[in-house]
């Protein structure tokens, strides 16, 4: 079944997200706030600063307006950073009152918001009340855009309170490369996309400094057991954490170079400073926010996040890495589970 979909952020995931939702036979809108950027890809069919030698299907059609990209979309998927994520979904909920329509939401970001602490899909639950929108659905899982766009084998998971949601979003999305499983637990699958960020700059860090994969595999393992911890917490399955939202995208981000996550914490490793890598990398490190929401929620619900901690000590606090690796190294013996 084909349908009208409007894609908001055209950055590296949410132009390809896009291309493979077009080439799955649907009509899809792709929004950009960036006018030049939509000249290149309705002219040039590329988007060349965050996606390098890929041509984007000829019938996916970009826009600068709003309000036009939303006319007629039966399901919004949101693909904006976190911190953006707010005030593009009060535009949408102003255009979906003048649209009249209640479409269905979907967003594919991994984040916390700063100083609110909220989850992507509460963000768009509270700005868009249900007057304007069906369900809200979570697309997450182990999936770097460049690998999709080269139709390498995807597997992601849709979660939703609404079962038949998750199961339309499985529809929308799955062809013979991008396999889509569905998930009711929204709460357990947005902490451990957002988190796995913060474990990505570690492991990159790792990796800058010199180190093998014993520690990434070692960070990664530990990096996970705090994750869930917090998830705990929320009341969030502990499945979810050895699912493709957890594991499975600690596992893509935690070791490739295709994760600007990584590539951010091996040049911190490297020595580079924190206001160098974020400058020159030119897309979103999604982990050096979520770092500080998370290392606040660890404190104000009392969940042991030692290497969340660390790494927040590095970031935010000008600690040495290596001091905080040694730190870590030497906290007191324990049983591991
Ligand atoms: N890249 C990937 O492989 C994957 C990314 N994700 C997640 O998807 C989300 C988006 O990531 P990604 O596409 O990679 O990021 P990018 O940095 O590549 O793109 C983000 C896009 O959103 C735009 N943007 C920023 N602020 C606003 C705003 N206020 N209104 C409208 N557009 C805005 C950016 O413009 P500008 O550059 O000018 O700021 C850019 O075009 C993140 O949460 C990320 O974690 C999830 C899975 C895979
Ligand atoms: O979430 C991702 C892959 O699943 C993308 O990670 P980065 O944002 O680190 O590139």
């Amino acid at each position: 079944m084909s349908e009208k979909i409007a894609v908001l952020g055209a950055g590296s995931w949410g132009s390809i997200l896009a291309n493979l939702l077009d080439e799955n036979g649907h009509d899809v809108a792709l929004w950009s706030y960036k006018p030049e950027q939509v000249a290149e890809l309705n002219e040039k069919h590329t988007n060349s600063h965050y996606i390098q030698n890929f041509t984007f299907s000829d019938t996916l059609k970009a826009y600068a307006d709003l309000k036009t990209a939303l006319t007629g979309a039966e399901t919004v998927l949101f693909v904006v950073p976190t911190k953006a994520v707010r005030s593009v979904a009060g535009e949408v909920k102003a255009a979906l009152e003048a649209l009249n329509s209640r479409p269905a939401l979907v967003h594919a970001s991994k984040g916390i918001e700063q100083n609110t602490y909220k989850r992507v899909s509460e963000i768009l639950a509270e700005e868009i009340p249900s007057a304007y929108r069906s369900s809200i659905t979570v697309l997450s899982g182990p999936s770097h855009a460049e690998d999709v766009a080269k139709k390498d084998l995807t597997l992601v998971t849709a979660a939703s309170a609404d079962l038949n949601a998750a199961k339309h979003v499985q529809d929308l999305f799955m062809n013979n490369y991008f396999r889509v499983y569905t998930n009711s637990d929204v709460i357990g699958v947005e902490i451990a996309a957002a988190l796995k960020n913060i474990i990505a700059l570690g492991t990159g860090a790792l990796n800058g400094l010199g180190y093998g994969d014993n520690a990434k595999a070692a960070l990664m393992t530990r990096g996970l057991a705090e994750i869930s911890r917090l998830g705990a917490s929320f009341g969030a399955n502990p499945q979810t954490f050895i699912g493709l939202a957890g594991v499975g995208d600690i596992i893509v981000t935690g070791t490739s170079q295709n994760s600007r996550n990584y590539r951010a914490g091996d040049e911190l490793g490297r020595g580079e400073s924190l206001d160098d890598v974020i400058n020159h990398m030119g897309m979103v490190i999604e982990g050096v926010a979520t770092t500080k929401s998370a290392y606040e929620l660890a404190q104000q619900r009392g969940v042991d996040m030692p290497i969340t901690e660390a790494i927040y000590q590095v970031l935010y606090e000008g600690k040495d890495i290596r001091k905080a690796i040694s730190d870590l190294m030497q906290r007191e013996g324990r049983s591991e589970f």
